[in-house]
């Protein structure tokens, strides 16, 4: 019996290897001279090493799979500027803190250039009427023009003099960053190559061309002297009590806008700045794509773990991209400012809040997400302490919040039971609905809540498999 099995065992790996077209293909025809047995062996050997060069490259890709998926993945959604890379940069500095340090001198620049994006926006503010219907900056003689206000001159100078450093800006931009980069914002495709445009180098961009950094170097050590020789223009520009008086009557409260500097003119004008974390966390570069990061934990106890965190772009346009990465994730941290007064910037006509609802219900509701934890933070709750003290009145903009006091515990107690009960009615499957108040320029705070989510989010996912 057992001769029998044996015999057929050989029989069976005799007929596959004549079968196998490898084998097959480099068989020896009948007649074949040596100079064709030369060449027809190289070329098996040839085979058979780019063969082996695929198993281990299967291999490898299989190790970096199972790493994968025995990492921490999450995946940051919410609204364009609703805080979901300032939160990626604050799970950084927990986490990845030496990594975090190594990218400083890039943001050095961003943030020089958030600054002179603030004052081209102080500029065009004054440039455009007043409620008035006049121009704080037209030329004297002007019919109509504030001609004998001593405004007109002084900020026109400042105009003058701060000209070469908005179009150092522009130039800066389109040799850095994406084509899309507007006046207002910087823009960014995914990945690391704008960092190694700004000076940051890890082992996978190493390989920079360095004439072309050379170049750059040049373009930003011109940018220091320049922001240097405009300092005071910029802090008489921010100060000025026209200035101030202007955006009050327009209702423009700068100090809330992404990326803003502009009370901290002396110290970034410097030349020798160096971004501190808060900084960083505050630089403003709009994402644009989707990117991934790939965190190894530096942290003691977590040390040598892996953490896979997904930013991406929270422009309307850009959400059917997000779609791939949902079948990954084991938890969506959803990024959801109380902005009931603001509009988008990609569209004016909708308002911030009732756009993040919309998305939120989008989320809750979609199957792919069904076992995923979603966790909430309702971002810039600074933002919203200071419109409420300002007296800006939700009821005017929700009449459903009606004479409900004005103030931060009430305000969000509402919006809170609104996302609640969507959560609750909309989730394919029953799940805990968790949500926290943050404000993502707060490092303290944010660093350790975002370590205590992290905790949660593997302990969930521990009694998952448990169950499984
Ligand atoms: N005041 C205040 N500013 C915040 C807060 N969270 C983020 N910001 C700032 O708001 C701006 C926009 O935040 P980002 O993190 O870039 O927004 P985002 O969601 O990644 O936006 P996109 O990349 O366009 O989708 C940045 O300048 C942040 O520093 C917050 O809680 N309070
Ligand atoms: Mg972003």
């Amino acid at each position: 019996m057992v001769a029998i099995s044996k015999f057929k065992q050989k029989q069976r790996a005799t007929m596959e290897l004549s079968e196998n077209p490898f084998i097959v293909a480099f068989k020896a025809p009948a007649n074949e001279t040596e100079e064709e047995r030369i060449r027809r062996v190289r070329a098996f050997q040839d085979a058979q090493r780019v063969s082996r060069q695929i198993d281990e490259s299967l291999q490898e890709a299989k190790r970096i799979l199972d790493r994968r998926k025995r990492a921490t993945r999450i995946l940051l959604l919410g609204q364009a500027e609703s805080g979901k890379s300032a939160v990626l940069k604050n799970f950084q500095l927990a986490f990845t803190p030496q990594q975090f340090q190594k990218e400083r001198d890039v943001w050095k620049t961003i943030i020089q250039l958030n600054l002179i994006s603030s004052v081209r926006t102080l500029l065009n503010i004054l440039n455009d009427v007043d409620p008035n219907g006049q121009s704080l900056m037209t030329p004297p003689h002007t019919p109509g023009s504030h001609s004998n206000s001593p405004l007109n001159s002084k900020l026109r100078r400042i105009h003058l003099v701060l000209s070469p450093l908005l179009s150092m800006e522009t130039d800066l931009k389109n040799i850095l960053f994406s084509a899309g980069s507007s006046p207002r914002e910087i823009r960014v495709t995914a990945g690391t190559t704008w960092k190694s445009k700004l000076g940051f180098r890890d082992s996978a961009t190493s390989q920079q061309n360095s004439q072309l950094t050379n170049a750059q170097n040049i373009v930003k050590t011109n940018l220091v002297k320049l922001l240097e020789a405009s300092k005071n223009d910029i802090d008489s520009l921010w100060k000025d009590e026209d200035t101030q008086r202007a955006l009050q009557e327009r209702e423009i409260n700068l100090r809330d806008s992404p990326g803003f500097f502009l009370d901290d003119v002396e110290r970034i004008t410097s030349p020798s700045y160096q971004p501190t974390d808060s900084d960083i966390v505050r630089a403003r570069v709009r994402t644009d794509g989707v990117e991934e990061h790939h965190l190894v934990l530096e942290t003691a106890r977590l040390k040598g773990n892996d953490f896979y965190i997904t930013d991406v772009s929270g422009m309307r346009s850009a959400r059917h991209s997000w779609i791939p990465f949902f079948d990954d994730a084991q938890a969506i941290l959803f990024l959801a400012p109380l902005m009931f007064n603001q509009m988008l910037e990609e569209d004016p006509h909708v308002n911030r809040l009732e756009d993040s609802l919309l998305l939120w219900k989008e989320i809750c509701s979609n199957v792919l997400l069904a076992n995923c934890n979603i966790i909430i933070f309702f971002n810039k709750m600074d933002i919203l302490r200071r419109t409420l003290e300002s007296g800006v009145e939700v009821r005017k903009y929700v009449p459903s919040y009606g004479d409900a006091p004005n103030e931060v515990a009430s305000v969000t107690k509402y919006f809170k039971d609104r996302f609640k009960g969507y959560h609750r009615k909309l989730s394919p499957k029953p799940r805990t609905f968790i949500a926290h108040e943050t404000s993502a320029i707060d490092i303290h705070s944010t660093t350790a809540l975002v370590i205590t989510v992290h905790e949660g989010i593997i302990r969930d996912n521990l009694e998952k498999s448990d169950m499984i």
